[in-house]
C-alpha cells in the first residue's frame, strides 16, 4: 500500500489517484521494452488496451468543421447515414476559429446521440499551439463518447508514443472505461519511410489514412491538388514507324494517366495489414468531379483500404457505395464458397480455377458484407436478396 504524499490535493474524486493511492502500480510497465509490456496501460487507472481493433464499418469518415454553424446544423441528420463523423480541429479550420471548433465539438458530442455512427476528431498537429489544449479539454468532456483521435502529420512512432501516454493519463484522470483509439495520417516523407513502425507503435493504433496534400508538399512533388491524379503523370504508347522506318513521334498515340498514389497506398496497406489495423484513402479535393472521386476511391478499395474521407455531403454516398462489396462480387464470392466445400483442392467455375487462395479472397468480401449489413439495413436487404445459382 502506497500512501499519497501530503501535498497531493485530495479534494475532488479522481479514480486514477484513488488507484495510485491503493498501490495499483503493477498494472503498468514503464519499460515499454518487452512484448508483454505492449499491452500494459500507460497510466495507473487507464483502461486496458485492446488486443484486437474492432472491425467497425468506416467507409466514409465525414469531416465537418465544428465552428461552422451551417455544417453543425446538418450533423444530427447525418447520424446513421455515415459510418464516421469527424469533428476536424486542424487544417481547414481558421486559426481564429480553433477554440470555437474545439468547444463546438464538445457541444455537439454532448448533445447528440450518435447511435451506430462513430465519433472521431482530428486534433491539431503536435507542433501547434493548440494540440495540448485539444486533448486536455476534449478527453475529460467527451472522452467516453470519442472513438478515435486522428493525429495529423505523424513523423514516426515517437509521435504515437507521445499521444499514447497523454491519452492514458487523461483517460485515467477522467475515469474513462474504454480506450480511445488513435489514427495516424500519412502526410510526411519520413512518415511514409516509417509507416511500419507507426502502425506497430501502440495497441491504440486503429488505422492510417493517406494525406496526399501535405505529403505532396513535404515531398516537394510538383502538384497543386488535394489528392487525385494529374494529367502530366502519364505513360505514352510507343510511336508507330513512319515511312522512312524511324519512329513517327508526331503520330496520334494513346496516353494513359498513371496513379500518383499507388506506391504510397500499397505501402500503407501492407503496413496496416501486417499490424492488424485499417488503411484508408484520404481527401479528394475536387468536390465537383464525382466521377474521378469514385475512381480514386475504388482504386483504394481494390488495393485493400476499408474507407476514405468525405469532405462534402455528396462524397458520402460515393464512399458508402464504393467501399461496400457489389452485388456481383458477393454473388460470385458465395458461389466460390459453395463450390469449394471444405475449402481444400481446386475446382473450375465459369472456366476459371478456384482454390483456397481465391476462396480466402472471397471470404474477405463475404465477411465485409456481413459487417456492413449489421449496421446498414438497406445493404442487408440487398445482400439478402442475392440468389446464388
Ligand atoms: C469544400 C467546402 C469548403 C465546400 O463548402 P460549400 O461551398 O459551402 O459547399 P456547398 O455550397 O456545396 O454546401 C452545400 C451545403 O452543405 C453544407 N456542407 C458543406 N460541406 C459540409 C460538410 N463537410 N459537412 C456538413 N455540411 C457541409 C454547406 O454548409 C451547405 O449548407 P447550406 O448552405 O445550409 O445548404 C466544404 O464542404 C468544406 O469545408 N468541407 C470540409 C473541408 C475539410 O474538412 N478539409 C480538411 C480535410 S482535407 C485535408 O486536411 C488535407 C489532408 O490533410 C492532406 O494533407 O491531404
Ligand atoms: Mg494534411
Amino acid at each position: 500500500m502506497v500512501a499519497l504524499p501530503e501535498s497531493v490535493d485530495t479534494g475532488a474524486f479522481c479514480p486514477a489517484r484513488e488507484r495510485y493511492a491503493a498501490g495499483v502500480r503493477e498494472e503498468t510497465d514503464m519499460s515499454l521494452k518487452s512484448p508483454k509490456a505492449f499491452f500494459a496501460p500507460l497510466a495507473v487507472g487507464a483502461p486496458q488496451p485492446l488486443r484486437e481493433i474492432p472491425a467497425r464499418p468506416s467507409r466514409a469518415i465525414h469531416f465537418f468543421d465544428p465552428s461552422n454553424p451551417k455544417m453543425v446544423d446538418k450533423i444530427p441528420q447525418m447520424v446513421g447515414t455515415v459510418d464516421v463523423l469527424l469533428g476536424n480541429l486542424e487544417d481547414a479550420v481558421k486559426a481564429d476559429k480553433k477554440i470555437d471548433a474545439r468547444n463546438g465539438l464538445i457541444e455537439i458530442a454532448k448533445n447528440t446521440d450518435f447511435g451506430p455512427t462513430q465519433l472521431w476528431t482530428r486534433i491539431n498537429s503536435l507542433d501547434s499551439p493548440w494540440v495540448l489544449d485539444d486533448l486536455n479539454e476534449l478527453i475529460p468532456a467527451i472522452g467516453q463518447k470519442l472513438d478515435v483521435v486522428m493525429v495529423p502529420k505523424v513523423q514516426g512512432p515517437e509521435d504515437i508514443h507521445y499521444i499514447d501516454r497523454i491519452l492514458a493519463q487523461l483517460e485515467a484522470k477522467a475515469g474513462i472505461t474504454k480506450p480511445i483509439l488513435v489514427h495516424a495520417i500519412l502526410e510526411t516523407a519520413r512518415g511514409v519511410a516509417e509507416v511500419e513502425a507507426i502502425a506497430l507503435a501502440s495497441p491504440r493504433m486503429q488505422g492510417i489514412s493517406l494525406g496526399p496534400a501535405d505529403l505532396a508538399a513535404d515531398r516537394k512533388m510538383k502538384t497543386t491538388r488535394v489528392g487525385g491524379g494529374h494529367p502530366g503523370y502519364l505513360v505514352r504508347q510507343d510511336a508507330p514507324k513512319g515511312a522512312d522506318g524511324t519512329a513517327d513521334i508526331h503520330a496520334a498515340r494513346a496516353i494513359f494517366q498513371q496513379d500518383l498514389w499507388h506506391y504510397t497506398i500499397a505501402k500503407m496497406v501492407d503496413a496496416c495489414a501486417a499490424a492488424g489495423i485499417y488503411p484508408y484513402y484520404g481527401p479528394f479535393g475536387d468536390i465537383t468531379d464525382v466521377v474521378a472521386c469514385e475512381d480514386q476511391f475504388r482504386n483504394a478499395f481494390l488495393l485493400g483500404c476499408v474507407g476514405t474521407w468525405s469532405l462534402h455531403p455528396k462524397q458520402i454516398e460515393i464512399a458508402n457505395r464504393v467501399f461496400s462489396p457489389s452485388v456481383e462480387d458477393i454473388k460470385h464470392a458465395r458461389r466460390v464458397v459453395a463450390a469449394m466445400g471444405d475449402g481444400t483442392g481446386a475446382v473450375m467455375l465459369d472456366g476459371k480455377m478456384e482454390d483456397d487462395a481465391s476462396l480466402k479472397q472471397c471470404l474477405v468480401l463475404v465477411k465485409l458484407a456481413e459487417e456492413l449489413a449489421a449496421i446498414d439495413p438497406a445493404l442487408k436487404a440487398t445482400y439478402d436478396a442475392i440468389e446464388v445459382d
